[in-house]
């Protein structure tokens, strides 16, 4: 089958040039850009991680064993040869090249046989990371990877599709000698492939349609230690609360459906994957957690250690959620008691919570667990943002990840979920104090408060909630509410008087570094239709409006009628739009 061209268009994303056939078989969502670039910046900061470890791990040994000769010491450990690609991948990419023929069998690139580690031991070499693009579709991602980020190495792109994979070996080709030498694609199903190449991947990339849960327990294993696992969910009605049985049975945990819920979609995303790794002995630490659009993605580091794994208890709570007031409270499921040099692990003391809420006497609904560990270590965090802010140029949705990094560099690292100001004056029924009066009315009483990416209106704070009570206690008697019926939530919570004195004078640190700076922490999406995506080659059926939304579909219906036929159950679809 030769390729008509006229068949198709050219979209490029970075670096990347993809020839989309305009029957739309293969699946690409340019909402997603958000996601690649971020996951590029991530894979640079990763790469230079990885290379500043080796070195570190180099001197430690050279210093705690300076009898060993130089044989030694570069047997004993990983060396290093170079961190510079096979192939410069900077702008001279080679030509693009026509596709041709492409038979199923053929493979696009001439791949050596991989090695079965990127650290091999005792031959003094740390290899370029070697990338799993386990659900590639039209190979937009591994490409990018490919041709943008510096000191990679080989990429591996697979899908179980066969016009996929087809697409996705044309694009290799497409996008010149580089991509040819670094990309390869498979037909195949990731799961079988990823269970086939254990440890064999520093850095392994799930993007899946809807939940990832399938594909967590092999990508777990297929990463090697100290790799990288990154991984997308779009299934946020499950994660959110939707429906809580349905993200019990494919995540274990129990959603709550608090304003927080995209937060904790993250932290029931990180519990799933920790619950894997520790099925093979290994744990995880994540390095950058984000929601935005409509999904939510993870980065996280990947190691293998059965002692270290025993913290995992630590690191997961379940939630109780009042039915009644904005309150909520962490049960965590593990703690460690100290006797002198040995740490024994028992489960947590509980229930953190009385049958009926302190504060307005309701019941609780609980949730999780969650990973209620940190979600993002600052430290990368304030590295990815200003090596982006150093490159602008190469990410086409700068303003938008730049935007996002600068709100999570300044949240509150180990204060898991938030409350929402509006949400505690919709209790009392009361008016709003402004953000930076509650900030620092909180400041002024001893405690921590910052913003959280997922929420323009939420505030992480790790001030007690019989502290934000008493907090809005003092707002209100400064701002009187009208009298409501004495068993709602508010008058409980109003009938009590505050213990504490709220100070409402403004505190110096009640607006974040980027507030006062002016820097833009929240953008609209730059047009409309900015949302998820069918399945490639889908029919759009009434159950995908209910899921998606009509502004997603009727995205989908105009690109098809600019292109073709529409008829007329689709045009009265678009007659009635309604806002999802
Ligand atoms: C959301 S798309 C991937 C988009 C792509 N990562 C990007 O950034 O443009 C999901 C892809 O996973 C593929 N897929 C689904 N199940 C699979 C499996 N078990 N093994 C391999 N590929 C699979 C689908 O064919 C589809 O092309
Ligand atoms: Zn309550």
């Amino acid at each position: 089958m030769s390729t008509d061209l006229s068949d198709f268009i050219v979209i490029k994303e970075g670096e990347a040039e993809i020839l989309m056939h305009t029957k739309n078989q293969v699946f690409y969502n340019k909402t997603q850009v958000n996601n690649r670039d971020i996951s590029i910046a991530v894979l640079r900061a990763f790469v230079a991680k990885r290379k500043e470890e080796h070195e570190a791990r180099l001197s430690k040994k050279k210093k705690t064993a300076p009898q060993n000769s130089e044989k030694d010491v570069s047997e004993s450990v990983i060396e290093e040869a170079s961190n510079e690609p096979a192939i410069n991948n900077g702008n001279s990419n080679g030509d693009c090249v026509m596709p041709e023929e492409i038979s199923q069998d053929e493979p696009c690139s001439i791949p050596e046989e991989p090695s079965k580690t990127t650290e091999g031991k005792g031959r003094g070499e740390l290899k370029p990371p070697r990338v799993l693009e386990a659900l590639s579709a039209s190979g937009l991602r591994a490409l990018r990877y490919a041709r943008e980020v510096e000191g990679i190495g080989q990429v591996v792109a697979l899908d179980n599709d066969k016009v996929s994979a087809e697409a996705c070996r044309r694009n290799i080709k497409f996008n010149g000698s580089v991509a040819c030498s670094k990309v390869e694609s498979h037909l195949v199903d990731a799961r079988v492939h990823m269970l086939t190449h254990p440890k064999e991947f520093d850095v392994v990339d799930l993007d899946p349609y809807g939940s990832p849960s399938v594909f967590l327990d092999s990508a777990i294993q297929a990463v090697a230690d100290g790799g990288m696992l990154m991984c997308t969910a779009t299934d946020m009605a499950v994660l959110c609360g939707g429906n809580g049985e349905v993200c019990y049975s494919k995540y274990g945990s129990y959603p709550l459906r608090g304003k927080y819920c995209h937060e904790m979609a993250l932290r029931i995303l990180l519990a799933c994957i920790e619950s894997h790794a520790n099925r093979y002995k290994r744990y995880i630490v994540p390095v950058l957690s984000f929601q935005m659009d409509f999904y939510v993605r993870v980065f996280v580091r990947v190691y293998s250690s059965a002692s270290a794994m025993k913290n995992t208890p630590l690191k997961l709570s379940y939630v109780y959620q009042c039915i009644g007031c904005d309150s909520f409270h962490l049960q965590p499921i593990g703690r460690t008691v100290t006797k002198n040099t040995s740490v024994r692990y028992l489960p947590g003391f509980g229930p953190v919570v009385p049958q009926d809420c302190s504060d307005c006497g309701k019941k609780f609904n609980m949730g999780g667990p969650i990973w209620s560990a940190p979600i993002h270590d600052q430290e990368w965090v304030t590295s990815i943002l200003s090596d982006v802010k150093s490159m602008k140029d190469r990410y086409p949705a700068y303003d938008r990840i730049s935007a996002v990094l600068t709100t999570i560099s300044e949240e509150l690292p180990d204060v898991p979920l938030f409350l929402s100001l509006h949400n505690l004056c919709a209790t009392l029924k009361c008016t709003s104090p402004s953000a930076v009066i509650f900030r620092s009315a909180v400041i002024n009483a001893g405690y921590r408060i910052s913003g959280t990416h997922v929420n323009p209106l939420g505030l992480k704070s790790d001030a007690p909630m019989d502290v934000i009570w008493d907090i809005m206690r003092c707002w209100v008697k400064n701002h009187p509410v009208k009298a409501q019926p004495p068993d709602q939530s508010g008058s409980v919570i109003l009938a009590k008087e505050p213990v504490l004195q709220a100070n409402f004078a403004r505190a110096v640190a009640s607006l974040s570094k980027a507030q006062t700076k002016k820097v833009a922490r929240f953008l609209p999406n730059p047009e409309r239709h900015w949302g998820p995506k069918l399945r490639a080659g889908r029919q759009i059926t009434s159950k995908h409006i209910s899921l998606l939304g009509p502004e997603a579909v009727n995205g989908i219906l105009n690109q098809e009628e600019d292109g073709e036929e529409h008829n007329a159950k689709r045009q009265k679809t678009e007659d009635n739009p309604t806002s999802s």
